[in-house]
């Protein structure tokens, strides 16, 4: 009898709730694995400021939304736990079997999923230093989802994780070798959970094994990251030591001499701390144009904007620099895949990102690339040596597979 109550119980027990806490928002999910559906997902905008926003959106219902301050992330996630027991979907639901954590950097210790214990979430606090917009608010999220359910399995899934497959000759700096391994200076790149789920959904797309395939794949968001990939297996990727490295982003500048920084110092009179705020939030889109989102400089453009022209051209030429980079890591390319907000929105960055890039084998295919969907799908024109794909990510997916996975080892 006993027996088979908890068969059932088992059974029933499914769902995974996903945190995806970043600097200044957390997005959150509630899945059934059973058949993947989500049961509801959610969005705390802007915490910390006044203008504070939480959308809530249960599967079968309509969005409902909560304005005002927000103070901190252990607010946001209390807010939304709210929110999912007003649906009767309550974090106190025995149905829930595990909370799967995005942690940004998991530093040289983590390739894999991992169970959250007191030495994990130091070790995740150890490396703030080298992702000080996202580890903080990740602990707090692991914290305050740790009181909230005490008994469950806790997973922390990194994005540094896909990448520590990258050979020693792509994660070196060529530095003095006894300081960098002192500090753990090298590369450890990011957003490797979304390279890792668009390189599999783009294989299926094209119909062939991962391991056949040659990837190029670019995750546009409001960071961004360039990754090439080689059978399903990270060669090389943009980001660094930490998320600065690379394209130009949102807010942060990617690539720039080093020197930079010394002279800001010397010259300028400029403090580390003020050189890092500099880099990281004052500048890419936005330090070149007033604005990181791509609709709006898009409009801006369109109008006539010069400033936000310029702002395009520097992030298309950064964007081109690496497709041409890793062609030549790669040697063959089979398909480069566009995904993330920018990436799967804009047909405007995606046709500037390929132009005159014939000598490549790539095209864009201007009616393909204009359609609107959810979908993956191909935007090259028929009979490319090279397709172009987009291919939406999903972050929270990859993450509730994962964690429901180890929660059931
Ligand atoms: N329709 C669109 N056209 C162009 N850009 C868009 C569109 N929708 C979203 N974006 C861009 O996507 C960015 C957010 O991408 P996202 O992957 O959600 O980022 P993050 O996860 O880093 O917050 C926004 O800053 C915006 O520039
Ligand atoms: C690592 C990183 O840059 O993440 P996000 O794009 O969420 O800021
Ligand atoms: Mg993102």
């Amino acid at each position: 009898m006993s027996t088979n109550r908890d068969t059932t119980t088992e059974e029933a027990a499914s769902r995974v709730l996903v945190l995806n806490s970043g600097s200044s928002s957390v997005k959150y999910q509630l899945l059934d694995m059973r058949d993947r559906s989500r049961l509801a997902t959610g969005l705390v905008e802007r915490i910390g400021e006044s203008s504070s926003r939480l959308v809530h959106t249960p599967q079968d219902g309509e969005p409902r939304e909560r304005t005002g301050r927000i103070a901190d992330h252990d607010q946001a996630l209390k807010a939304a736990a709210e929110e999912l027991a007003a649906d009767g979907l309550g974090l106190d639901s025995p149905e829930l079997v595990a909370i799967g954590h995005r942690v940004v950097h998991g530093g040289l210790k983590f390739s894999e999923p991992t169970v959250i214990t007191d030495e994990v979430l130091k070790e995740i606090e150890r490396l703030v230093p080298v992702a000080p917009l996202h580890n903080p608010a990740n602990i707090t999220g692991i914290r305050t989802a740790q009181a909230l359910r005490p008994d469950l399995p806790q997973v922390a899934v990194f994005d540094t994780a896909f990448h520590r497959s990258m050979p020693e000759h792509a994660a070196r700096y060529a530095i003095d070798v006894e300081t960098a391994d002192a500090h753990r200076i090298r590369r450890y790149g990011f957003h490797g959970t979304s390279h890792a789920y668009v390189s599999r959904r783009a294989a299926e797309l094209l119909g062939r094994p991962v391991e056949e395939l040659n990837l190029i794949v670019l995750h546009l968001g409001n960071g961004a990251s360039a990754s090439a990939v080689a059978g399903g297996k990270c060669v090389d990727t943009s980001m660094g030591l930490t998320p600065l490295e690379g394209l130009v982003m949102g807010t942060r500048s990617g690539d720039i001499d080093p020197a930079v920084t010394f002279h800001l110092k010397r010259v300028a009179g400029m403090s580390a701390d003020e050189i890092d705020a500099l880099l990281n939030q004052r500048s890419g889109l936005v330090g070149l144009c007033g604005d990181n989102d791509m609709r709006e400089i898009r409009r801006r453009v369109d109008e006539g904007d010069e400033r936000a022209a310029l702002a395009f051209a520097v992030y298309i030429h950064r964007l081109k620099k690496y497709i041409g980079a890793y062609a030549a890591v790669l040697g063959r390319v089979d398909a480069v895949v566009f995904t993330a907000g920018v990436g799967e929105n804009s047909a405007p960055v995606r046709e500037a990102a390929v132009a005159g890039l014939e000598g490549f084998g790539l095209a864009v295919d201007p009616g393909r690339n204009a359609v609107r969907s959810g979908e993956p799908r191909l935007i090259s024109p028929g009979g490319a040596r090279v397709a172009v794909a987009v291919v939406p990510t999903d972050e929270e997916l990859e993450i509730a597979r994962q964690t429901f996975a180890l929660a059931h080892n």
